[in-house]
Formats: C-alpha cells, sequence, structure tokens
C-alpha cells in the first residue's frame, strides 16, 4: 500500500488506500459493466496476479444519446491487464464511465486496447486466461473495525 501511494501519487496524505478487495476469476468469467460508485471516488487501484484480464470501458448509460446504446456501441475501449501490473482508474474514468471484464476464456487482442504498443504482445494475438486473481485497493471514507465488530457478537478478547 504505501508502495503504491509513493511511487504514484494517486492517494493523498488524507485519502491513503484502506480498503482492499479480493476477487478471483476463472477462465470464462468476468465482470459485468458498472461503477464503483461514491464511496471509493475519485481512485481505484487494481494489481493483477496469476493471469491477465481485458478492462473494458462504456460510456455511462445515464449519458445523453446513449440510453438507446447497446452495451457494445457504447464501448470506448480497453486496457490490456498483464499479471503483475497496477492500475489506476481515477476522475474522470471513474466518474462518468463503466468498467467490465468480458466473460470470455480467451482474448483476442483488437485495436480498442489503448495500451498495445506498450506491452509485448501484438495486434491479433490470443490470449488464453488462466485463472486471474485481482487485489482492487482503494480509499474508503468510514470503514468498520472488525474487531470491534467481532466483539458485538461474542465476548472479544483483546
Ligand atoms: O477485478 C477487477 O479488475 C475489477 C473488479 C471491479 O471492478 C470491482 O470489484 O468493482
Ligand atoms: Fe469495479
Amino acid at each position: 500500500m504505501d508502495r503504491i501511494t509513493e511511487s504514484t501519487g494517486a492517494f493523498t496524505a488524507t485519502t491513503q488506500p484502506n480498503h482492499c478487495l479480493v476477487n478471483e476469476y476463472r477462465p470464462g468469467q468476468g465482470i459485468m459493466p458498472h461503477e464503483d460508485g461514491n464511496m471509493f471516488y475519485p481512485t481505484v487501484s487494481t494489481i493483477t496476479l496469476g493471469s491477465h484480464t481485458v478492462l473494458d470501458f462504456y460510456k455511462h448509460i445515464n449519458d445523453e444519446d446513449c440510453d438507446t446504446l447497446s452495451v457494445e456501441d457504447r464501448h470506448i475501449g480497453s486496457v490490456l491487464l498483464e499479471r503483475r501490473s497496477l492500475v489506476l482508474v481515477q476522475d474522470s474514468m471513474y466518474k462518468t464511465h463503466l468498467h467490465g471484464i468480458k466473460e470470455v476464456a480467451c482474448d483476442t487482442l483488437s485495436q480498442s486496447i489503448a495500451n498495445l504498443d506498450h506491452t509485448e504482445h501484438s495486434l491479433g494475438d490470443q490470449l488464453p486466461r488462466d485463472t486471474r486473481v485481482s487485489l482492487t485497493i482503494r480509499h474508503v471514507n468510514k470503514t468498520t473495525n472488525i474487531s470491534k465488530s467481532i466483539s458485538l457478537f461474542g465476548k472479544h478478547k483483546k
């Protein structure tokens, strides 16, 4: 967490990352286009382990002239998340776009991969997915103190 804060400048002194969500995706699994909501705004940082994936971005369904468009027509581009990479999504990309991961077992790299030139892969490459674990690291204003919560349900030893 400290290294993310120091090396990226993405979090400020008062918004240090204090929340980590662990997700596991088997090949063929993904996550529907969604927004992360106000609770974590304006920064989400994600570490990708075990396998690459492709993170897709979509115009928000609330955008003018977007409500009649299909999901595919709202797709504005994607980012290849390589194994052991860190990605930051901030500000307008966080607020005014949805993000998701398609439910496919293999990704064919197309022109829509915005960071293709910064990877070792080429257009048209087919990358079979393996099991991916993502660590989604964010700042949340109010966290629950788990030791206090546990003590509500029974005698809690210090
Ligand atoms: O696994 C990922 O990279 C994305 C996860 C995500 O978008 C979420 O949990 O809200
Ligand atoms: Fe998300």
